[in-house]
């Protein structure tokens, strides 16, 4: 997992994945199925990128009781993907019950997927948090929190922006992962994200691994817009 590039991919289709996917052919990705793919799709597509040897983050994101998120896992536990989410602001007992789902679901003698929290959407500014959320303390403090919290009840790492990685590390053990969308290059469009940094700037903050969508999905030429990302995130100076 550390020091991974992990391309979502937002698109509506199998087709459009395939397409996106086709100049790619042969080399071995860590793919992001979030919402709008796995909704249309379904679990074959999982399978379908399963059978292309591609690691799977399913980003489902789930927010329910600690019944029903833990029943939602154990299901998620059998499509053989290397990573779920959940969201922190469910609370503890939801987040050891995500866990126990998939403990539970996952065949003897396999590992289960890895389990990590959103904290606070990157998305999020401190003046939404406060005014829509009615949350007054700090990004930093309230990510922190939610970081800790979901490092008591056996998650294995959080969804972040790099932002907050620094203050994560000096609080958090090593080996919790912090996974950070809202990356762009300097010269990228912003789009929805607010908490954005550059993949240099996640490395030199410390994430294990990267988020990226359209940076490189909407790119004219989606391979050289990934290897330059890839390069910039691994240090590669060329
Ligand atoms: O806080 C979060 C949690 C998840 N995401 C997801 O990451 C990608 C980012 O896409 P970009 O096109 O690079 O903005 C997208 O799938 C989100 O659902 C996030 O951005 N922030």
């Amino acid at each position: 997992m550390n020091q991974s590039l992990v391309i979502a991919l937002d698109f509506s289709s199998k087709q459009e994945v395939e397409q996106f996917l086709q100049p790619f052919e042969g080399e071995s990705l860590f793919l992001k199925v979030g919402m709008e793919l796995f909704y249309k799709e379904g679990p074959a597509i999982l399978a379908y990128l399963n059978e292309h040897n591609h690691r799977i983050f399913l980003d489902l994101k789930l927010h329910d009781i600690p019944n029903t998120v833990k029943q939602g896992m154990k299901s998620l536990a059998n499509y053989g993907v290397d990573m779920v989410n959940v969201h922190a602001a469910g609370g503890t007992r939801m987040m050891e019950a995500a866990v126990e789902g998939l403990i539970a679901g996952t065949q003897a003698g396999k590992q289960r997927p890895l389990c990590i929290a959103v904290t606070q959407l990157t998305s999020t500014s401190q003046g939404m948090m406060e005014r829509e959320l009615l949350i007054k303390e700090s990004l930093n403090d309230v990510v922190l929190h939610y970081a800790k919290q979901a490092d008591e009840s056996g998650l294995d790492g959080v969804v972040c922006s790099s932002l907050e990685v620094p203050l994560l590390r000096a609080h958090l053990r090593p080996s919790f992962l912090t996974v950070t969308p809202g990356i762009r290059m300097a010269e990228d469009s912003v789009d929805d994200q607010v908490r954005i940094v550059t993949p240099q700037q996640a490395r030199e903050n410390g994430s294990s691994a990267i988020v990226v969508g359209r940076s490189i999905t909407k790119a004219k030429n989606p391979v050289l817009a990934y290897q330059k990302m890839k390069q910039q995130w691994e240090g590669v100076t060329v």
